[in-house]
């Protein structure tokens, strides 16, 4: 298969714990000579900037699909309904102390602090229109409709590429759908196991590493 693009994660994936970012992946992404497209749960200010310091497409994936970027001056496509996820947010609020982050930023979902129990909270808002993520960073209330996999598919679509000739990579509960929609999914060894699940490739190494391994396996670099 002739592969058309990259969709990358950011936190755990490209970068580790602590989120600093792995410089030889960094190397290894801008070289790609095909589009690398970020798709991250974080912030439309964050992931532009990232991207831009990065060096790949301005293209970007923030907010777990609820936005979409096309430029780094362009505006942001906002896909998700963040009141979904307020009425959800007050009905978790009932339980559980939850602690918001970078809320100004975010425009269609809310962010918080893992400091509650996920499954339990999702169980307290079914039917309600939304889902709890997991980045292993932070939790997301996340409009049900918007996912990285749905937005994968629709920023393909806009480059006029077909989705099922990108690579996806990720580490975590929320690029399930991404590694699904993806044609080639990758899984970096730190991942979660229900995303080595749905991988068709398992790095032996670690974040930026394993990025680079699987890039070197897919002959791309
Ligand atoms: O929770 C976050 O903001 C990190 O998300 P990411 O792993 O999708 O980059
Ligand atoms: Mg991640």
């Amino acid at each position: 298969m002739e592969i058309e693009g990259v969709a990358v994660d950011i936190d755990g994936t490209i970068t580790d714990k602590k989120r600093s970012l792995n410089c030889r992946a960094v190397e290894a992404l801008r070289r790609l000579k095909v589009p690398v497209v970020l798709a991250t749960g974080n912030m439309p200010c964050f992931a532009r900037t990232a991207a831009k310091l990065i060096g790949v497409s301005d293209t970007v994936i923030c907010e777990n699909g609820g936005v979409v970027r096309f430029e780094y001056d362009g505006d942001d496509v906002v896909l998700g309904d963040k009141e979904k996820c307020y009425r959800a947010l007050e009905v978790i609020r009932s339980r559980y102390e939850v602690e918001l982050l970078d809320d100004a930023f975010r425009k269609s979902e809310i962010c918080l602090r893992r400091t509650f129990p996920r499954e339990e909270a999702e169980r307290m808002v079914e039917g309600m229109g939304v889902r709890i993520l997991d980045s292993g960073f932070a939790y997301h209330i996340v409009d049900a409709e918007v996912s990285k996999g749905k937005a994968l598919r629709y920023v393909a679509d806009h480059l006029g590429l077909d989705v099922g000739k990108f690579v996806a990579i990720g580490d975590s509960h929320n690029d399930i759908d991404m590694l699904e929609v993806a044609g080639i999914g990758v899984a970096v060894a730190n991942a979660d196991v229900e995303l080595k699940r749905v991988a068709d490739i398992v790095t032996s190494k670690p974040n930026g590493d394993g990025v680079v391994e699987a890039l070197e396996f897919l002959g791309l670099i």
